[in-house]
């Protein structure tokens, strides 16, 4: 659950007078995520006739230096037609406020649900729509470092050390030889560009085979922009355990993307390596979460053995397996 900050309705219906967005009807801690508290708002709306709002206090990971860079893009992509949620300005003109002690913004709230288990339709959707936002974000001039990049995984690593054979014996040596793989043949040379970075299906909403949202921008940055295919296809192609590789569901995905926007030869050839770093990024964020959250926390910790299952399989597999002929 990913209430972290719990804030009294008054102080949140206080906190909508410095917008146009009428005055609080409800407001509910919303479970799912594990980053930052969010809360669905429902309120009288600035004409009476109701509106839904996110309220968002940004936690751990968010560095509120980084929000600008979030506004811009979303703003970006949002007027060349991706639906993503708007940050709602305050009547001020400031879209960046403190609440609870916490910087905190009001998001445009999408409908649609995140699908728990894609099916193939839905995973071809999803491909078409991380190319569209590629294609959208061309021309966007903001930059933000990834910091979860192969210096932040060598970080990270050094951050779990010997924690890791707590998780799974042997644990610490295969993330090492990893990372010597990774410092080998990253391909660091392919085209760069603005990236989501974390495109899971919790952060696509759907209705039915339909993508009605992108979310939770929070991870964007620039990088290598296939990374990003990689880092969608770690997440949509196996069952959750990543016991059970789906062909169909990666061939959709992959389909999709190519009628969006595409990978080029280079690009392809890599697309291994390039899983190989999105399946170790989310294995050793899990990991140090699993290290550092006491088991009885709140927050539900995410399995990082899942993702060395992957890890597992993207070592023995070629750009056609993993992207259908
Ligand atoms: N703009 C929005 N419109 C509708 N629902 C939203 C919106 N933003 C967030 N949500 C809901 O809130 C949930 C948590 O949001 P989000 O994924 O941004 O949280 P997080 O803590 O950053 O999570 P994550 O673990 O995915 O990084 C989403 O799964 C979705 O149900
Ligand atoms: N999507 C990530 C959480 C955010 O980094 C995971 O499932 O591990």
């Amino acid at each position: 659950m990913a209430v972290y900050t719990h804030v009294p309705a008054e102080d949140i219906d206080a906190f909508l007078t410095r917008y146009d967005a009428g005055r609080l009807v409800s407001a509910k801690g919303i479970a799912e995520g594990v980053e930052n508290s969010n809360y669905l708002l429902e309120t009288t709306g600035a004409d009476g006739s109701g509106h839904r709002y996110i309220l968002t206090l940004y936690e751990k990971r968010v560095d509120e230096a980084d929000l600008p860079f979030f506004m811009d893009l979303l703003d970006h992509l949002g007027a060349r037609g991706i639906r993503v949620p708007r940050f709602i300005p305050a009547r001020d003109g400031t879209r960046l406020q403190q609440l609870a002690g916490r910087p905190a913004c009001l998001i445009e709230f999408l409908t649609g649900i995140s699908v728990t288990e894609p099916t193939v339709a839905q995973s071809r959707a999803a491909g078409t729509a991380l190319g569209a936002m590629h294609r959208a974000a061309e021309g966007f001039t903001g930059q933000r470092r990834n910091a979860l990049d192969l210096p932040g995984w060598h970080d990270l690593a050094g951050k779990c050390g010997a924690d890791l054979d707590r998780i799974s014996s042997g644990l610490a040596a295969r993330v090492a030889e990893e990372l010597a793989f990774l410092d080998r043949y990253w391909p660091a040379e392919l085209p760069r560009a603005v990236i989501h970075a974390d495109l899971f299906p919790d952060n696509v909403l759907m209705l039915g085979d339909v993508v009605t949202g992108l979310i939770d921008f929070y991870f964007s940055c620039t990088d290598i922009r296939a990374y990003d295919l990689a880092v969608t296809h770690s997440a949509w192609v196996f069952s959750h355990d990543g016991a059970v590789w789906h062909g169909d569901r990666a061939a959709a995905l992959s389909a999709g993307y190519a009628e969006s926007h595409g990978l080029s030869d280079a690009e392809r050839a890599a697309f291994p390596v390039l899983c190989r770093g999105a399946a170790l990024r989310f294995l050793l964020t899990r990991a140090y979460d699993w290290i550092n959250t006491p088991a009885d926390a709140l927050v539900t910790r995410k399995d990082p053995l899942a993702f060395l299952r992957r890890l597992d399989f993207y070592a023995s597999a070629g750009p056609a397996d993993l992207l259908g002929a």
